[in-house]
């Protein structure tokens, strides 16, 4: 007879892939490409780990049916954002079924740009754009109310100069010489959290224009921040973008960026009779592994977080 007990648990279905296309009466269509992750808990969903009895077991193909359903059912506006799509799924498992007392929804968004021509936007047709991922969490618990992440990852960008990295420790483990200027780059890893607040209020936050903002913040100071590049380093770019999103959107709580940093490195070509190290670096090699890692969490001073609420 088994002792142990279940400390943790959740189950549900990932990657339930929906594409839904809405039309409107103009012409107009408009398409989202989103995959799924429904996770259901509560202690009442124990025996079935612990005695096998499934009885109150909802199927991760129901879950599966409901996640299609609320995509045919729910108001166009809601569908076009992931953060209200998760949001609305997460709760409506938590209101329907009592023995749910948590449902964690990750939505995961494969981006198709509206097409162009002659600067007019085209009423159907779309073209997938770069390889940045946007998603958003919502985790609706009966205990604690909802709580909202949105974000983004696999942003790659890179600059070929502008870029130091100085002054730091040395000690007889330190071979990296002092970098005046480096090319730099890195895949963005970004993510923003919002306060926990009852559905209603959730319901209204302008998520699209967050996520805008924070990819124009993360853009804007790789590119232009010189503070940050010329004279620091990737934390310190880092912490300039986090502070940029909790500056220009109060209902931000805290920003988490992950920024890899891929060294790139000039090859030594002297035994050519070239010079391409330093200075007169040109030819570079990408170095697939291992990265730098920089991550950090940033939120605001304790006071201002208390006159917000
Ligand atoms: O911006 C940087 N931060 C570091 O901590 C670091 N460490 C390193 O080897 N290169 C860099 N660059």
């Amino acid at each position: 007879m088994e002792t142990s007990i279940v400390k943790s648990q959740a189950y549900g279905k990932d990657r339930v892939r929906v594409v839904r296309v809405i039309r409107h009466s103009s012409g107009l269509q408009e398409l989202v490409d989103y995959s799924v992750l429904c996770l259901l808990s509560g202690s009442a969903f124990t025996p079935s780990y612990t005695k096998g009895d499934n009885k109150l077991v909802i199927a991760t193909d129901s879950q599966k049916n409901t996640i299609y359903y609320l995509a045919k059912t729910l108001p166009a506006a809601t569908l076009l954002v992931p953060e209200l799509f998760a949001m609305e799924v997460a709760t409506f498992m938590v209101q329907k079924y009592k023995h749910v007392t948590e449902c964690r929804v990750k939505v995961t968004t494969r981006p198709w740009e509206r097409m162009q021509f002659e600067g007019a936007a085209h009423g159907h047709s779309f073209v997938r754009e770069g390889k940045e991922v946007r998603w958003a969490e919502a985790v609706d618990s009966e205990s604690n109310g909802c709580r909202v992440v949105g974000g983004f990852f696999d942003l790659e960008v890179l600059k070929t100069t502008n870029s130091s990295f100085m002054g730091f420790w040395r000690d007889e483990l330190t071979t990296l010489p002092e970098m005046a200027d480096r090319m730099l780059s890195t895949k963005v890893q970004c993510q923003w959290q919002f306060p926990l607040r009852d559905t209603t209020q959730l319901r209204h936050l302008p998520y699209d224009s967050i996520y805008q903002g924070a990819k124009h913040h993360t853009l804007d100071v790789f590119a232009n921040d010189e503070r940050s590049w010329v004279h620091a380093s990737v934390q310190s770019a880092l912490y300039v973008m986090a502070d940029r999103i909790l500056r220009q959107f109060g209902v931000v709580d805290d920003v988490y960026y992950a920024l890899p940093n891929i060294h790139y490195f000039p090859v030594d070509l002297g035994k050519l009779g070239l010079r391409n190290l330093a200075e007169d670096a040109e030819v570079y090699v990408p170095l697939a592994d291992p990265s730098g890692l920089i991550t950090a969490t940033v939120s605001r001073p304790p006071v201002e977080r208390k006159a917000r609420l």
